[in-house]
């Protein structure tokens, strides 16, 4: 049966990064792949034309997608936007919510031929391969009550980060499944020595745990797990973490792989529909430059080819081809080492086409 594909390019560089990324769906779709793309607005582009940053339409076109991928969205133009609820990020954290997308995969994988563009020494990060598992729909992102207000006198600004039973159990779950697959330890990431979300959060952990005997549950405070991120990262193998936790771990995780430029992700629903984006934003300082990375938004299309299209072969061709490119010493700006030949955008789409072709 045709699937259907929702490509929303979005704001700075994800119209750049997305194009490339397009191609090689096209090239997928000239191998087999039985799917219909069309594309659709959101964020910034939306909010100008619509008034709206997720307009009716693309709420629409995406619920009838199986897999959306998406560019980024945001930018300096919108950052005045008065009503925080019209700006293009909002259009993001709405769409996630109504496709109910709580299970967000970052894998942060560091190719042997980016070791030296790691922040880390080589012998920290060869063979790294951590998979961050982030709740998406819940947590101090959607929590109420929240706003600016008027108290004795002064403003306050507040936001609760609430988290119920069944939002942990579920991306709980998810994340002891992952682990069984891969390499059996699981290191939850809280909080839990000061805030009550994240007690709640460790004891659903822990009971969850017995139903998963081959799984090593850990627990670790966010501000440990940051620095042990950046002191020995191959300790880690499944990270499971809160929406904001694991919004700013992800971060740090990419520059273990060279850049944020190289982490793409999966946000999956119960029924395996999933959005694939790229981990970074919109990237306003480089936008329209043609410089951008847009390896992760590649990658992305090998994760909704995994995780969404069951096609895992042709997912394994796309990897293989951003493979055989950083062989051959192709490099964005961002990932450039000494030895290496610096490409633009468009010139990195080129050679990972030329390579998924060739294979
Ligand atoms: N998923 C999304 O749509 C996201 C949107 N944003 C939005 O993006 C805008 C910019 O946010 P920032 O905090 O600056 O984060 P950012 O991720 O856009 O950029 C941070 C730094 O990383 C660089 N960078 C990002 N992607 C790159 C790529 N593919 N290749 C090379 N370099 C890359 C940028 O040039 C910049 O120096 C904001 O409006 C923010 O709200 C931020 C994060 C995620
Ligand atoms: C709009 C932001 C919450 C997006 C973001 O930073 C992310 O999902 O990593
Ligand atoms: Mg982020």
């Amino acid at each position: 049966m045709t699937q259907k594909i929702l490509v929303l390019p979005g704001d700075g560089i994800g119209p750049e990064i997305t194009a490339q990324a397009s191609r090689i769906l096209a090239a997928c779709q000239a191998r087999g792949l039985d799917v219909e793309i069309e594309e659709g607005l959101l964020g910034g582009g939306a909010y100008d034309a619509h008034g709206e940053p997720l307009p009716a339409e693309t709420l629409e076109k995406a619920r009838a997608a199986r897999g959306i991928l998406l560019g980024a969205v945001g930018g300096p133009k919108w950052d005045t936007i008065e009503d925080l609820a019209k700006r293009p990020e909002k259009g993001l954290l709405g769409l996630r919510k109504e496709l109910g997308l709580f299970g967000n995969l970052r894998p942060a994988i560091t190719y042997p031929q980016l070791a030296e563009a790691s922040s880390l020494k080589r012998e920290l990060v060869a063979g790294l391969d951590i998979m961050i598992v982030r709740e998406l729909t819940g947590g101090i992102y959607f929590g109420q009550p929240r706003g600016i207000e008027e108290r004795d006198g002064q403003r306050v600004g507040f936001n609760t980060y609430v988290y119920s039973e069944s939002e942990i159990e579920r991306i709980g779950r998810v994340a002891f499944e992952l682990a069984q697959k891969r390499g059996r330890k699981l290191c939850s990431v809280d909080k839990a020595n000061v805030l009550e979300a994240t007690i709640l959060w460790r004891e659903v952990m822990e009971r969850l745990a017995p139903e998963y005997p081959d799984v090593e549950l850990s627990h670790m405070y966010v501000d440990n797990a940051a620095m042990q991120l950046v002191r020995e990262p191959k300790q880690f193998d499944v990270v499971v973490t809160g929406n904001m936790f694991g919004d700013i771990l992800s971060d740090a995780a990419a520059m273990l792989t060279g850049s944020i430029g190289m982490l793409p992700s999966a946000s999956l629903n119960e029924s395996g529909q999933g959005m694939y984006e790229p981990c970074h934003g919109s990237a306003p300082d480089i936008a329209g430059q043609n410089v951008a990375n847009p390896l992760a938004t590649i990658l992305s299309v090998a994760m909704m080819l995994r995780y969404s299209l069951d096609a895992p072969a042709l997912a394994a061709q796309i990897e293989e081809a951003v493979g055989k490119v950083l062989d051959e010493g192709l490099r964005t700006a961002d990932i450039a080492s000494e030895g290496t030949r610096t490409v633009s955008t468009s010139e990195m789409g080129d050679a990972v086409l030329a390579a998924f072709e060739a294979l």
